[in-house]
């Protein structure tokens, strides 16, 4: 087992207090999950500070820390500067530099990273790969499955993880990286073989500031000291950006016309979604997907690149993607006999919802859309209206609670609608039951129809104030449906 001397070896600018002898069996960020023998590290967040947790910690048997200053109490520690910043490089030390043993591919984008990293996982498998999957909706490998708490684990969580998985046999892993994740230094001490970035469009400005620091925080995936190839999708003007400035090597995929995977010819048939992907400017190839939209042709393209960079073989590719298994919560149809289409999906950017509204236009061009949407509680309130104007685009918009939390889910819905106000739309419906909002979609859906229940996806929880209770959209919609089958 390393002891604290040895932790000092990895941060050796840190200032070392008391026995360096003490074995480390464990590094945390969090009080609340500190195991006897572990090391704790301490953070000042924007909640709480981490130092005012560490008479928790030592309860809780931590045997050393790493803070931010000295603390008085008779504990080894190392003090740095910035936790956050010291902490990457020594857990990815203490648990051996897991990420140099595999083949490690981490997605970031604003939107399309949790389906990607599912396209990708579905071809490794296929090849004979021993995959790990980290991101929104799990984190598995093997028999191992464990529902995420984030889209990027902490740094000791993602380090233990990977090295779980290193243990395990695990070969090759897909990862999504937020852009939170990259400024909160979680990847700090990851090493990628390729960095994906799907696209960009504005989302967690409350917390990035502006567009320019979303991006450039996004952009830090593609440092040639973390990451050693890129593929970059060409579907908005930063990916265009980012192709042009990053330092490793790159591939682009997407619709613009010098995209190295450039997709044309995008259909749907029955199965899902059929495209082309020109390879290379020569190269056709046509590939399906079981899934819908023309944002899930990019997905699949990104897909395409990641698997050819590795080295996997074409016709595995084609059976990778065609065989794919339904990711959770997106585009996910609900069939339970009605005559009219009804599907579960996560869009919850503006960009996403009205890529999402055009397909289903695309998919049933003789019938309606009808819409269910609201928009998160504590989350992203700056993106509120811009929400509201895409679904205004809906034929009927449905505005409704979506996990307010502590807020008022009037008052959210009131953002959305301010959004509206100078939009031509054709009718808009507020039901702040979120159950009822859908029940009422499906109530008014007449064959044709195309009911879009969004921004929950696969989450099956729901807050209100402080009482959470379960809530899955899937099965609220099918529940919907069979009453309404039966009168
Ligand atoms: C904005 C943001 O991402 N904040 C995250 C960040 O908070 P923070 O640095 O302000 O820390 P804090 O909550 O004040 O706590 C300070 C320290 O005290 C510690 N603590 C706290 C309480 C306690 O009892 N004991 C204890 O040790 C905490 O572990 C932490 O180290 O670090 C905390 C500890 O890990 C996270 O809980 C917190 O996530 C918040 C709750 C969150 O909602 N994050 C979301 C936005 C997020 O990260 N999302 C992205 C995906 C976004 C997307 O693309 O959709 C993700 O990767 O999941
Ligand atoms: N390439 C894309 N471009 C635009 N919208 C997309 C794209 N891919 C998926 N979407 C839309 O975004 C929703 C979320 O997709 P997905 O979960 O793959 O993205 P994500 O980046 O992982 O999102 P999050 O970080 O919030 O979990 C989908 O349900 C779909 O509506």
């Amino acid at each position: 087992m390393l002891t604290l001397r040895d932790l000092h070896g990895l941060v050796p600018s840190a200032r070392l207090v008391g026995d360096p002898s003490v074995a480390i069996a464990d590094i945390t960020l969090d009080s609340r999950s500190v195991s006897p023998g572990a090391m704790f590290c301490a953070t000042r967040g924007s909640r709480f500070d981490g130092h005012d947790f560490v008479s928790d910690a030592i309860a809780r048997g931590a045997v050393a820390l790493l803070v931010q200053h000295e603390v008085a109490l008779d504990i080894p520690q190392l003090v740095v500067p910035s936790v956050r910043h010291a902490i990457g490089g020594l857990v990815a030390g203490f648990f051996g530099r897991p990420s140099e043993r595999l083949d490690l591919v981490g997605i970031t984008g604003t939107n399309g990273k949790t389906t990607t990293s599912y396209f990708i996982d579905s071809i490794l498998s296929l090849a004979g790969r021993r995959t790990g999957l980290i991101g929104t909706i799990e984190a598995r490998f093997g028999d191992s499955n464990r529902p995420s708490m984030f889209t990027t684990p902490e740094a000791p969580e993602l380090h233990r993880l990977l090295r779980q998985m290193v243990d395990d046999g695990v070969d090759s892993v897909v990862m999504e990286v937020s852009s939170h994740g990259i400024d909160q230094h979680r990847i700090d001490g990851t090493s990628f073989r390729i960095g994906v970035f799907t696209n960009l469009s504005p989302e967690h400005l409350d917390y990035h500031g502006t567009i320019e620091q979303y991006y450039a925080a996004k952009a830090q995936l593609f440092l040639p000291e973390r990451t050693k190839q890129a593929v970059i999708g060409t579907d908005t003007e930063w990916g265009v950006r980012l192709a042009t400035q990053v330092r490793i090597p790159a591939v682009t995929y997407g619709p613009a016309p010098f995209s190295d995977y450039r997709v044309e010819d995008v259909r749907y048939d029955e199965y899902g979604t059929i495209f082309t992907v020109v390879v290379g400017g020569r190269r056709r190839w046509r590939l399906r997907v079981p899934i819908y939209g023309i944002h899930n042709a990019y997905n699949a393209a990104a897909a395409v690149a990641v698997a050819e960079a590795l080295g996997i073989e074409g016709d595995t590719i084609e059976r990778g993607l065609a065989e794919c298994h339904q990711v959770a919560g997106r585009f996910q149809r609900i069939d339970a006999g009605q005559p009219f289409t009804v599907v579960v999906d996560y869009a919850h950017t503006p960009d996403s919802l009205r890529a999402l509204i055009a397909t289903a236009r695309a998919l049933s061009p003789k019938g309606r859309v009808i819409l269910v949407a609201g928009a998160r509680g504590r989350r992203d309130r700056l993106k509120r209206p811009e929400l509201g104007r895409a679904a205004a685009t809906a034929d009927v918009a449905i505005l409704t609670a979506d996990n307010p939390g502590d807020e008022d889910p009037g008052e959210i819905v009131a953002q959305l609608l301010a959004g509206t106000l100078d939009v031509d739309h054709k009718q808009i419906i507020v039901e702040l039951d979120r159950r009822g909002a859908i029940g009422h979609a499906i109530e008014i859906a007449e064959e044709s129809d195309v009911v879009l229940i969004v921004g929950r996806g696969h989450e099956q929880t729901f807050r209100v104030g402080q009482t959470v209770y379960r809530l899955d959209d899937r099965e609220a919609a099918r529940e919907a449906i069979l009453a309404k089958l039966a009168r």
